[in-house]
């Protein structure tokens, strides 16, 4: 066991199904007075286990705000957040980076992979900073990169990498803690199609899990059919919840 994890979550919903993250009533502001700006405004939402939830709308209209709220990287102004079954009023200072760092991944937009460093050493990073021995911490990374496809690229440099690898060397750093919520921001805007697609069939398979969620901000519309479901946001609120199913059909009428 590499990582003690939190106790599953208390929190249900009316079908007894478990919530990774619950936002009530979340309101954002950014600056103070003239200057205020009111970056999401009232949001309830409940992302569940098993699930990849995409997050979409134009820009500017609170997708970062919101993810990197439910990613426990900033603090709402009003409002609550549970995060894996915690209230995050409860996590504070170097409780919430321990928390932060136990149980939650984060994939950008750019990769930001170490160029100093091999794809297998990337990787393996987030262990060695919690103190992992570094040969089992290199174990651990190379059999993540090889769940990504990318065993032979074990020595590679990030420069003699494509895109798509690369993208998949930062998916496979953020899996190797093993977190339960996974959160990604424009994972794919970087990549042509294929590497897109590429890249979230892999973060399905690799991540879609009982006990674990996935989040991804996205504008990248020819991504949308990987969603379990997907919230739409406009102007700092959510406009529109829809399952996989409803989206199918609604793009199958367009
Ligand atoms: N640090 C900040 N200080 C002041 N205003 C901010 C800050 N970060 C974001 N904002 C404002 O908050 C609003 C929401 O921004 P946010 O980055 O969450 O939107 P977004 O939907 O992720 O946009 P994009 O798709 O362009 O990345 C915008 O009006 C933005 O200008």
């Amino acid at each position: 066991m590499l990582t003690a994890k939190v106790p599953l979550n208390s929190q249900t919903d009316a079908a007894g199904a478990q919530a990774a993250v619950v936002c009530r009533g979340v309101t954002k502001d950014y600056g103070v007075g003239d200057t205020r700006v009111r970056a999401l405004q009232q949001i309830d939402l409940e992302i569940a286990y098993g699930c990849m939830t995409l997050l979409v709308g134009p820009s500017g209209c609170g997708k970062t705000t919101l993810i990197s709220i439910m990613a426990g990287l900033l603090d709402p102004t009003e409002g609550d957040v549970e995060l894996l079954g915690r209230s995050r009023k409860t996590l504070k200072g170097r409780q919430l980076v321990r928390f932060r760092a136990e149980n939650i991944g984060f994939v950008f937009q750019q990769y930001n992979l170490l160029p100093s460093l091999t794809a297998v050493e990337n990787v393996a990073v987030p262990l060695i900073i919690r103190h992992q021995k570094r040969s089992l911490a290199i174990e651990k990374a190379a059999e993540m990169l090889d769940a990504v496809g990318l065993g032979d690229k074990m020595k590679s440099r990030s420069t003699q990498l494509s895109g798509g690898q690369q993208q998949r060397v930062a998916i496979a750093r953020a899996l190797v803690n093993e977190p339960r919520l996974l959160v990604c921001d424009e994972p794919t805007a970087a990549l042509d199609a294929k590497a897109g697609r590429n890249v979230m069939d892999l973060l399905r398979r690799t991540t879609v899990q009982p006990d674990r969620a996935v989040i991804v901000v996205t504008h990248d519309n020819r991504v949308f059919d990987f969603g379990d479901q997907i919230v739409s946001m406009a102007d700092g609120r959510i406009e529109s919840i829809e399952s996989r199913s409803e989206a199918l059909a609604a793009a199958a009428h367009h």
